[in-house]
């Protein structure tokens, strides 16, 4: 288990201090995988390069399996860090030294015998997928591929710890996608616990059960990431989350977002129930299905009219359906695009 206490992180820039971390007290159980999203500068990185220690707090302390990583020996230090495996966005791959090789250093560092290390080189490669790569360099690899080196690199130690440093923002999406799903049976087989900071929401729908947002040094939200979606007209720091469900401007009146998980409209059959019995008229304006893991999130955008208008959000809200009036949202207008 990670745990931060009260931390705080305050450069100095140009002689003023400049506080990248604030106040940071967060849990982490063993066998999550949480996805820390923000946008440039958030912070994000200061923080996930103090729980191995490359970066020390200015206040509070962070606490691994218990143990305060301030109160730690150098040796002990050093053993702590071999239980966390580390991936980066732009791979870190020694150039000039093969995949083996590469892959090699990791158990240099923890003094492997060397007639042990072919075989366990050879196991995590196959692992990843790249066995047929072994004698190759590093620019003779694409983007996913070298990242697969980095995933075995940081696997080859048996870590407790994954730490992802925007592991797939250089990759191409379906590339992203693939490597996201090898995160995933890497954790089924492992259970390990996952720490991956990103400012690509849609890497942490695939595959974060947790997502922790932070803006300017601080953590502004925790949930399940199917909460967040659920409820993100409640997350304050959500305006760069929303063009994902409101990707259209709403121009008319008595207009409402449903929200439902599953297939419940269809099965139910909701939506004819609704319009037979209270009498309504229904346009459909958008409507758009996201996927969080597994779980079906879908966002319908309604004109609902009729004098029983009031009556049929109700029954709609009895079956477990989140309804949301758009009236006086200015879509658009409001939405902060830059990340
Ligand atoms: N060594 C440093 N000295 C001074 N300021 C720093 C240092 N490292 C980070 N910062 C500043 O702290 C803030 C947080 O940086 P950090 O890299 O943790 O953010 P981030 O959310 O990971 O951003 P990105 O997604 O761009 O990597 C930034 O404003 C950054 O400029």
């Amino acid at each position: 288990m990670i745990e931060f206490k009260n931390v705080s992180k305050i450069y100095n820039i140009n002689k003023s201090p400049f506080h990248a971390l604030t106040d940071i007290n967060l849990t982490i159980p063993d066998g999550a995988i949480i996805g820390i999203l923000g946008k440039s500068g958030a912070g994000k990185s200061t923080l996930l390069r103090m729980v191995n220690g490359l970066i020390t707090p200015s206040q509070g302390e962070i606490l691994v399996d218990s143990r305060a990583l301030h109160s730690l020996s150098e040796r002990e230090q050093r053993f702590m860090r071999h239980t966390m495996g580390m991936v980066f966005q732009n791979f870190n791959l020694f150039q000039t030294k093969t995949v083996y090789q590469n892959i090699e250093i990791a158990l240099k560092a923890i003094a492997t015998p060397k007639s042990e290390r072919k075989a366990k080189i050879e196991a995590v490669l196959e692992q990843v997928g790249l066995s047929s790569k072994i004698h190759s360099y590093p620019q003779q690899l694409s983007g996913g591929e070298k990242q697969r080196v980095g995933i075995a690199r940081a696997l080859i130690t048996n870590p407790k710890y994954l730490l992802c440093d925007e592991m797939t923002s250089a990759l191409d999406p379906k590339t992203a996608k693939e490597i996201l799903d090898l995160l995933q049976i890497i954790h089924q087989q492992y259970r390990l616990t996952i720490i991956f900071i990103t400012h690509q929401i849609e890497a942490v729908m695939h595959l974060c059960q947790e997502v922790i947002l932070m803006e300017q040094g601080r953590v502004t939200h925790r949930s399940t990431t199917l909460d967040l979606f659920l409820h993100l007209d409640n997350v304050a720091t959500s305006t760069y989350l929303k063009p994902i469900v409101y990707d259209v401007p709403i121009e008319h009146d008595h207009v409402y977002q449903l929200i439902y998980v599953g297939a419940i409209l269809q099965e139910k059959s909701i939506l004819s129930h609704m319009i037979r019995h209270f009498s309504v008229d229904v346009n459909i304006i958008h409507a758009k299905i996201l996927l969080i893991g597994k779980e079906r999130l879908g966002y319908l955008y309604l004109q609902i009219l009729g004098k029983n208008q009031n009556q049929a959000i109700s029954y709609l809200r009895e079956q477990g359906i989140i309804v949301n009036s758009m009236e006086n949202t200015r879509l658009l207008e409001n939405i902060d695009y830059a990340n």
